[in-house]
């Protein structure tokens, strides 16, 4: 799902409002190209106790003070102000990144009443991993929780803290993130990869201009993406196809799909105002958000109840535990018995919320970049080629045989991640940049500025997927360096759907024919824009473009 653009910054230019240009640790425009103690750490290897005791103090022997951050200004509420006034929420990954070149890797900000502590270097991500805890926090997206509070839902991992968020996310792991699990699911993802890839080209060959086999057709490939995203969720989650590539796709599912995307547009404006007062007052702004999920939750339960009938018909769930027959997601955690009906409906709920946007916007960037850098795509292309003819038609040794095809993928969201930030709560103290951070404030790696900003990425404007080659990226061994892909978040709370996205994407790009006929976009499909400007845009919950990019599909 996403993470919450909450690093509501609002650009002072490069001094804090209190006049104070900080020094030293903390350039204002170049940025420290790695975290304080991590400076030291290279220097000191094997002398631990030296290390714990320079980490205390920071280099030079002096940390500063948390209050010493560069930050955006100290009143809340004037922030808060500013943002509307200049409708700054949308363009927050804009602002993050001026705000970061004006004061250097690491500032606070107060919006409202939520105040953090931004950073964007790997190295200092990689500190802030070390002190998660076990039970590692985002921020709450409030909205939800309420919503589940006043209608009596149980909450899922996304809504979930502490010892019980644990004990449902072991469980969700079995299901679908372990290898055992990708294996059972990967083949619905490539079923419904082949059929989308079918649909497309019934589409370019009867609405296509063109002769013959060279026929092109130029669109908006955004709607179709968003029901493959849905068709792909469902036959993974319950075990259902639901028709979405026929001629006369269901209402029920259209309607789910508009759903979740007004769910997510009302979040970000529900965030700095308490929901329970805007229910007191019936703000409409809280009955859009509030029926949007009620919504989604009766899609689920429709859903839940037919898969329920389905589980107890034949086979019978003795079967489906002997692995004869996979029925997805849901059918294994009934099976199992281990999470409630309650608690497995609401995570389920949060599976299908979050799946679907999620990956149908990156697909859509994907789609653009491939298209305006051909040279790129043909490379892609070549090895997808190579890797599909050697891997006998099994979709796990495919992909495994083209990394290009996940270093697209992985470009994609450098540039455009998801979620523009990922949030979390250290447990301890820790120094950041050389400065003093409590327990318990809120820190989020930025990963919009972070994936742009040419300390961390070579040429970082470039969509260059071979830049994640292991070859490549032994030349970067510095501490942190792990922490440069991040769209998924990191440590025990990342993204709980990573492996059905990624599996998912990756399946479209290439797609895996099957033995009658070629149906691979890559393998399928030359893909150019009409304009290769940059996209422009926005945050809502998630980065979008602003406007739908047009892709250009002909025939190869
Ligand atoms: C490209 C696609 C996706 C991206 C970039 C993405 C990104 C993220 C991020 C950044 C987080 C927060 C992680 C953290 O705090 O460390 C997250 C959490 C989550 N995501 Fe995704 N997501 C994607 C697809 C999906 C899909 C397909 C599903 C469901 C099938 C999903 C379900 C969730 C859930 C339930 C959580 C909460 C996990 C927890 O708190 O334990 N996401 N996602």
């Amino acid at each position: 799902m996403r993470s919450l653009p909450l690093g509501l910054a609002v650009c002072v230019g490069a001094r804090g409002p209190s006049g104070s240009r900080v020094s030293g640790a903390a350039p204002g425009r170049g940025f420290c190209a790695t975290a304080a103690g991590t400076v030291v750490e290279g220097k000191l290897d094997g002398r631990k106790g030296v290390l714990k005791e320079i980490r205390k103090k920071g280099v030079g022997g002096q940390v500063r003070s948390f209050e010493e951050i560069p930050h955006t200004g100290r009143n809340g509420w004037i922030n808060l102000l500013k943002f509307w006034r200049e409708n700054r929420f949308q363009q927050l990954h804009k602002h993050m990144e001026r705000t970061f070149h004006a004061l250097g890797p690491i500032y606070r900000e107060k919006v409202g009443t939520l105040s953090s502590v931004n950073i964007l270097m790997p190295a200092d991500v990689s500190e802030l991993f070390k002190s998660e805890g076990l039970h590692p926090r985002r921020m709450t997206l409030q909205p939800w929780a309420t919503h589940r509070e006043i209608r009596k839902h149980s909450k899922g991992v996304f809504l979930k803290n502490g010892e019980e968020w644990r004990t449902d996310r072991l469980q969700l792991n079995k299901e679908v993130m372990m290898s055992a699990a990708i294996k059972r699911f990967l083949p619905l993802l490539d079923e419904v990869a082949k059929d989308f890839c079918g649909m497309l080209q019934a589409r370019v060959e009867t609405e296509g201009r063109g002769e013959g086999g060279r026929r092109t057709l130029t669109m908006d490939p955004s709607p179709d993406l968003f029901r493959f995203a849905l068709e792909a969720s469902c036959h993974v989650i319950y075990g259902e196809r639901i028709g979405l590539f026929s001629s006369s796709p269901s209402l029920e599912s259209q309607k789910f799909i508009w759903a979740v995307e007004r769910m997510l547009t009302t979040t970000p404006p529900l965030l700095y105002l308490p929901p329970r007062l805007l229910l007191r007052i019936g703000a409409p702004l809280w009955t859009q958000h509030a029926t949007a999920w009620d919504h989604i939750f009766s899609h689920a339960e429709a859903r839940i109840q037919k898969a329920y009938q389905r589980l107890t018909s034949s086979p019978g769930p003795k079967a489906v535990a002997a692995g004869e027959q996979y029925t997805g997601v849901l059918g294994q955690l009934m099976e199992k018995g281990k999470l409630s009906s309650d608690v497995i409906k609401a995570n389920v709920t949060e599976l299908m919320a979050g799946g679907v946007d999620t990956t149908a916007v990156p697909l859509q960037f994907a789609l653009f970049e491939l298209g305006r850098n051909p040279e790129v795509q043909e490379q892609v292309r070549q090895q997808v080629r190579m890797s599909w003819a050697q891997s006998g038609g099994d979709p796990q040794k495919a992909l495994q045989g083209a990394p290009l095809l996940k270093g697209t993928m992985k470009e994609v969201l450098r540039l455009y991640p998801v979620g523009i930030t990922v949030q979390r709560y250290p447990v301890k103290d820790i120094v950041l940049q050389n400065y003093h951070i409590p327990a318990g404030t809120m820190v989020q790696a930025c990963l919009y500025p972070m994936g742009r900003n040419a300390q961390v990425f070579e040429e970082p404007l470039r969509f260059d997927p071979g830049r994640w080659s292991s070859s490549r990226e032994d030349g970067r061994r510095e501490e942190g360096t792990g922490f440069r892909s991040l769209a998924f978040g990191f440590g025990a709370r990342q993204c709980v759907g990573r492996r059905i996205a990624e599996n998912e994407i990756q399946l479209l790009l290439m797609h895996v024919s099957d033995s009658r006929h070629e149906r691979a976009i890559l393998l399928s499909f030359h893909l150019s824009v009409p304009s290769s400007e940059d996209l422009r845009t926005t945050v809502t919950l998630i980065l979008q473009p602003e406007t739908q990019p047009k892709i250009t599909f002909s025939k190869i």
